[in-house]
């Protein structure tokens, strides 16, 4: 028996939405697996160089995780991984890991844990809902983490509304852009944030795009991490005059994410945003991108499958 499984890439806050707002976009990890006598786990691919070829890698602990969460033995199998999603970019690798070996793990047993259970297991282990979230449902969501499980709703992306992110060719680690953020916030700031939050939230479900720019200010982890991504200052007040529609850190940096309509040309934004490249000293990539909206796939025989 053999199945693959696809995660999506996410891109978590999206300004004031710190460990609850995020959408998916369509770069992807990639899992084979095949059923057999004993547990073989192979990273293919550059950007996996480094990555443990054994039953400690990230991907295999996660499918770990929903054999534990299911009370039942993992059959052993062959495990394939590729991805498209760079590491520690802040474009959610490590949760579209984390997804697609849940999602897999469940496969392998017959299915035994809901959507809702998965995105429990995933969200616990994360720490928080924002990457994961998105990377199972695709599309943009709204989720909390709590004492009383994972709570979230998916919207589907406005009409119209397009990703440019800029991805700079250095490594961020989350736990490293988690560590400079204060322990303690003002009323004034934490105020700020969830009406901010809120409001970007209700602007996406009703596309409202006039609103992403003022919606998505934020003084809860950008302030803090800006001194760790050069140029992100300088993009946060700037990119609406090059034609982005609003811009936000992406998930822990330092990949910055910008919103764009569809219906106009990138050019000048990509101008610009390789131009605060080239001031920092720094090479990347700038790609546009849709919002995914299928999130993690399971494929057997070339057939999608629902989960
Ligand atoms: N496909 C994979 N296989 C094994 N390990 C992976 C894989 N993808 C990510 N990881 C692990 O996750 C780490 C990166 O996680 P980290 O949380 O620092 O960044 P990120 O998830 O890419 O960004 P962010 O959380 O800010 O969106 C990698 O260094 C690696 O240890
Ligand atoms: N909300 C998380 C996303 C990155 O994992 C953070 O900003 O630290």
């Amino acid at each position: 028996m053999t199945f693959t499984v696809r995660a999506p890439a996410s891109s978590a806050n999206l300004g004031p939405g710190f460990d609850s707002l995020g959408l998916s976009v369509p770069l992807f990890t990639t899992l084979r697996v095949t059923k057999q006598a004993v547990t073989e786990v192979v990273p293919l691919g550059p950007e996996l160089e480094g990555t443990p070829a054994d039953e400690s890698n990230y991907v295999y602990r996660a499918m770990e995780l929903a054999a534990k969460r299911a009370g039942q033995p993992l059959p052993p199998a062959r495990v394939e991984i590729e991805t498209e999603v760079p590491l520690a970019r802040g474009l959610g690798s490590s949760a579209a890991a984390l997804v697609a070996g849940i999602v897999a793990g469940n496969e392998l047993l017959g299915r035994p844990l809901s959507d809702e259970t998965l995105l429990d297991v995933a969200a616990r282990e994360e720490g928080h809902p924002d990457n994961v979230a998105p990377a199972l449902f695709g599309g943009i969501v709204v989720a909390t983490l709590d004492k009383l499980g994972t709570h979230y709703v998916r919207l589907d992306p406005p009409t119209h509304l397009g990703v440019t992110v800029l991805i700079p060719d250095f490594e961020l680690s989350t736990s490293k852009a988690r560590a400079v953020l204060p322990r303690e916030y003002s009323r004034a700031d934490a105020v700020h944030a969830l009406s901010h939050a809120a409001l970007l939230a209700a602007a996406l479900a009703q596309g409202r795009l006039d609103l992403l720019r003022h919606a998505m200010q934020d003084y809860i982890h950008q302030i803090w991490r800006a001194p760790l991504v050069p140029g992100l200052s300088d993009i946060l007040e700037e990119a609406h005059r090059h034609g982005a529609l609003g811009a936000a850190l992406s998930g822990a940096g330092p990949t910055v994410l910008c919103f764009h309509d569809t219906r106009e040309s990138t050019k000048h934004l990509h101008r610009y945003l390789h131009g605060v490249m080239n001031k920092n000293g720094l090479t990347g990539r700038v790609l546009d991108l849709p919002i995914d909206t299928a999130g993690t796939v399971v494929e057997r025989a070339g057939q999608a499958q629902k989960r």
